[in-house]
């Protein structure tokens, strides 16, 4: 059989558009031409904001604080040792009359309603704090960190072993340490909110 010839689209010349010396329409020099021009413009503008800003700052420009201020903490008002001390007195219930203490009666039930009545705290925490429920938020709170230390004494945490980790990430910024873990974690199916 014999071939059959294939078509080609072919452009007559005067259609074309005429090419520049460059190699380039002269449609596109014109486009280089003006994007150019609107980026030396932005470059010349941008300098002198920053010559204004200088000299509005006394010839020193000052770099944006990146985090807000913080505001202080109240020297006479209760801090966080009261963690440490909490954590003494649970462990010191451990074998306590489950009658005469709650933490007795919470660990002489086990790790695993231990673990649910912590579990129970923290959502009626997040509800909450959804709700905007400031003073029942405290409570919660309380009692969420109250039965996080039931679960420690349950399990053998120490205080100063959460504590250590929460020190050694100090300065780490959660943003830079996410951005390092191995990419088969982070491409890991999760449903949590990102
Ligand atoms: N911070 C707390 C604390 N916060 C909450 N709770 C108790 O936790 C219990 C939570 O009540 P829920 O009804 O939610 O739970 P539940 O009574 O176990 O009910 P179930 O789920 O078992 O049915 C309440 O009895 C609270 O009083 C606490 N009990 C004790 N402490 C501290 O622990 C110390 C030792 O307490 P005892 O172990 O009781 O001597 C105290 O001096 C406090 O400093």
């Amino acid at each position: 059989m014999p071939k059959k010839p294939t078509k080609t689209a072919t452009i007559p010349p005067e259609a074309a558009p005429a090419k520049m010396k460059t190699g380039k329409t002269k449609a596109e020099t014109v486009k280089i031409a003006k994007a150019k021009a609107v980026k030396a413009k932005s470059a010349k503008a941008k300098a002198s904001n920053a010559k204004s800003l200088k000299a509005k700052a006394g010839g020193k420009v000052k770099a944006a604080p990146r985090f807000a201020p913080v505001p202080p903490l109240d020297p006479d008002a209760p801090d966080a040792r009261v963690m440490d001390r909490l954590w003494s007195t649970i462990i010191a219930r451990k074998n306590a009359d489950p009658l005469i203490s709650h933490s007795a009666r919470l660990l002489s039930r086990g790790v695993n309603k231990v673990a649910q009545k912590f579990g129970e705290e923290s959502v009626e925490c997040l509800i909450e704090a959804v709700a905007g429920n400031h003073e029942a938020l405290i409570a919660e709170s309380a009692d969420v960190l109250y039965h996080l230390l039931v679960m420690w004494v349950a399990v053998g945490l120490r205080p100063e072993d959460v504590w250590s980790e929460l020190k050694r990430r100090e300065g780490i910024s959660g943003i830079a340490e996410k951005s390092a873990r191995p990419v088969m974690l982070s491409i890991a199916e999760t449903r949590k909110i990102p």
